[in-house]
């Protein structure tokens, strides 16, 4: 199994997620500003993979404040927060994680030390948390599958894996537990442009772990899904809002309505952590857009002429009535559901 994010020796090793599939290296983080970074160079990416490395990246950052004064303390990681929640904008896990923290070091009692010494702790437990959460929505997801086919053949949109998460992974995770259980016949993996996730991270976890993957472009979805090459779609999200509109990788909305146009299932699986219940609807989630560089380029080498104008939205929104079901560690809910059926993510403070 990938751990992505990984705490040894002090410090925070990442899984460069830039240099895959070309080659399996790690980069360390021993301060708050390179974690900073490395959430927005995408060294790491993938909703719960940011939010553990925030987590770490706010007791870097409390290990570097340089005083016994609570209060002094309280004040510059509330700054750290800032920095690492200027990142990026889409993912909620992000900022839950930093909230999660911050809420440690206020309500810690004893020395700044002692508070430092939890806030590793916590870290360390979101990390751990977060595996045993994408194991349970695996297991939801493979129940939410469609019975027939005996064997499924699933797409999936960008990469929501073991690279994604602490490990396992949201909708690879359900994907690993349908391929585990003996029900998975084949991946489609979208390429995901522009920056072209499934191509490189998903194609890649795949084959490590010997899940059978076929790599398609994103304009070819809707015709596997004509030929009757796929039973069901399952992505991940960035971000949920409380009627189940659904942020994910730019093209999920596509692929939920080609897979509406032909009565195909169509699963987002995400952790409750993903929820944002402050927000009614999907409007009100924040998309990151990102440099043009992403679709001027392939590689190193520019591809369209120079003079164009360039949009490039790193996210859309899925509208909740396209959605089948969403699988979280707690279970497969409805989105109409959602607010009822939720409980409230782990109470746990530390
Ligand atoms: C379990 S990850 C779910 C989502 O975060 C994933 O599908 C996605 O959109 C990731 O976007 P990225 O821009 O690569 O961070």
């Amino acid at each position: 199994m990938l751990y992505p994010v990984v705490w040894r020796d002090d410090r925070v090793a990442l899984i460069d997620q830039t240099r895959l599939p070309r080659e399996l290296t790690q980069v360390e983080i021993r301060r708050s500003d390179d974690m900073a970074m490395a959430i927005k160079t995408m060294i790491v990416r993938g909703a719960p993979a940011i939010g553990i490395a925030a987590a770490y990246g706010m007791y870097l950052g409390a290990r570097e404040i340089d005083t016994r004064d609570r209060t002094a303390f309280l004040e510059r990681l509330e700054a750290i927060g800032q920095m690492l929640r200027e990142t990026r904008p889409t993912a909620v896990n992000l900022f839950w994680a930093i909230e999660r923290m911050l809420k440690v070091a206020r309500t810690t009692p004893g020395t700044v030390e002692q508070v430092r010494q939890t806030l590793l702790e916590t870290a360390q437990r979101i990390n751990a948390e977060d595996l045993e959460t994408c194991r349970a929505i695996g297991k939801h997801g493979l129940e939410a599958l469609p019975q027939q086919p005996e064997k499924v053949r699933l797409l999936t949109h960008c990469n929501a894996g073991a690279l994604a998460t602490a490990g396992y992974g949201t909708a690879l995770g359900v994907v690993r537990s349908a391929y585990l259980a003996g029900r998975l016949e084949r991946l489609y993996a979208d390429e995901t442009r522009p920056r072209l996730q499934g191509a490189k991270l998903t194609t890649w976890e795949c084959l490590y772990d010997g899940i059978p993957v076929t790599v398609i472009t994103d304009s070819m979805a809707a015709h596997c899904m004509q030929q009757g090459m796929i039973d069901a779609v399952v992505v991940g999200a960035d971000r949920i809002a409380a009627n189940g509109d659904t942020a994910n990788k730019i093209g999920t909305y596509s692929l939920a309505l080609v897979a509406k146009a032909h009565n195909l299932p169509f699963f987002v699986a995400a952790p409750k952590s993903t929820i944002d219940l402050s927000l009614n609807d999907g409007s009100q989630i924040p998309i990151e857009e990102r440099d043009a560089e992403e679709i001027y380029q392939i590689g190193e080498t520019r591809v369209v002429p120079k003079g164009a104008e360039f949009y490039n939205p790193a996210f859309d929104v899925t509208p909740a009535n396209l959605i089948t079901a969403i699988i979280t560690e707690q279970g497969a809910i409805a989105p109409a559901d959602l607010q009822r059926q939720l409980t409230p993510s782990s109470p746990k403070s530390s």
